[in-house]
């Protein structure tokens, strides 16, 4: 059997701080297929983005290995890196500081296949007006500064940006957290529509469980630096084993309590095990 897209293995991340190391990941496991999403779940401070942080090779991870499509990144050095760095992108919570204020939409956008010498200038230009459509940003906006659109608007910004390089894997995190529900709908479904058009896969991350359970295929949660349980979505959903997923179907089976975003195909799955 071929290996899944993306396979960690025994992830372990120690911070060095004044008291001394500090485990913020501890061998973590899990692996996603292409084209598939898996949600990192888990409460404040359990270690989500620090695992993004060492997929993304922002960090070195202390222990582990981190296959991307049967490479290893986690014991490359930046050099190694660079090349391969436009297959892994991220989205970052916020969309307000995540954005370059001198820089116009457009030269946002275009900067990742700028650095990364992927296409000519009119080429570059070409790209981003079909990123910008595809995002469903006005073409009238190229020029504009980041303060001048919209929360959610930014983040489609950070959204074009980080497909600029065409990636095969996104790492949200917390990408929709700081938007309010109608328009984090709207980009959750961008992210499945770009998804199913491009065969990408998303690690998302999120301490919203409605989010959660719209977008993921598949569930990590954590606790303490560890991962507690995991399963297919609707499985974890359906034989929750620890507290927090418990909540989740909860919120599952009460989608409107917790953000008004309607889980569609979990609520179904739940009604149809009922
Ligand atoms: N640079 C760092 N140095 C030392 N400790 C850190 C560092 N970054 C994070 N930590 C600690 O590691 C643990 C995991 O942090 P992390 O940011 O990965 O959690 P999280 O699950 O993403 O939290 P949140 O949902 O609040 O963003 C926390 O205890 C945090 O205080």
């Amino acid at each position: 059997m071929s290996e899944p897209f993306l396979a960690v293995e025994g992830l372990t991340l120690d911070y060095s701080t004044k008291a001394g190391p500090f485990r913020a990941v501890d061998d973590v496991s899990f692996s996603v297929d292409k084209g598939r999403t898996l949600a990192i779940v888990g409460e404040s401070g359990c270690g989500k983005s620090s695992v993004a942080k060492c997929i993304m090779r922002l960090v070195a991870p202390t222990a582990g290995r981190i296959s991307l499509d049967g490479t290893d990144l986690a014991g490359l050095k930046e050099a190694q890196l660079r090349p391969l760095r436009h297959r892994f992108q991220m989205v970052f919570q916020d969309p307000y500081g995540s954005l370059d204020p001198h820089l116009s939409a457009q030269e946002i956008v275009a900067e990742p296949m700028k650095t990364q010498g992927l296409r000519s200038k009119a080429e570059r230009s070409k790209e981003v007006a079909r990123l910008f459509d595809a995002v469903g940003l006005p073409s009238t906006s190229l020029e504009r500064r980041a303060h001048e659109f919209s929360g959610g608007q930014r983040q489609r910004i950070g959204i074009a940006r980080a497909l600029a390089s065409k990636p095969d894997l996104l790492v949200c995190d917390e990408a929709t957290s700081a938007l309010d529900v109608s328009v984090q709908a709207q980009v959750l479904r961008l992210l499945q529509d770009i998804q199913q058009e491009t065969g990408i896969t998303y690690v998302f991350i999120s301490h919203n469980l409605g989010v959660v359970q719209e977008i993921s295929d598949s569930i990590v949660v954590m606790r303490r630096g560890e991962i507690v349980e995991s399963g297919a979505t609707a499985d974890v959903l359906q034989t929750p084993r620890t507290d927090y997923a418990r909540t989740l179907r909860r919120a599952a089976l009460d989608p409107s309590a917790m953000t008004g975003i309607k889980p569609r195909h979990i609520v179904s799955a739940l009604a149809a095990s009922a």
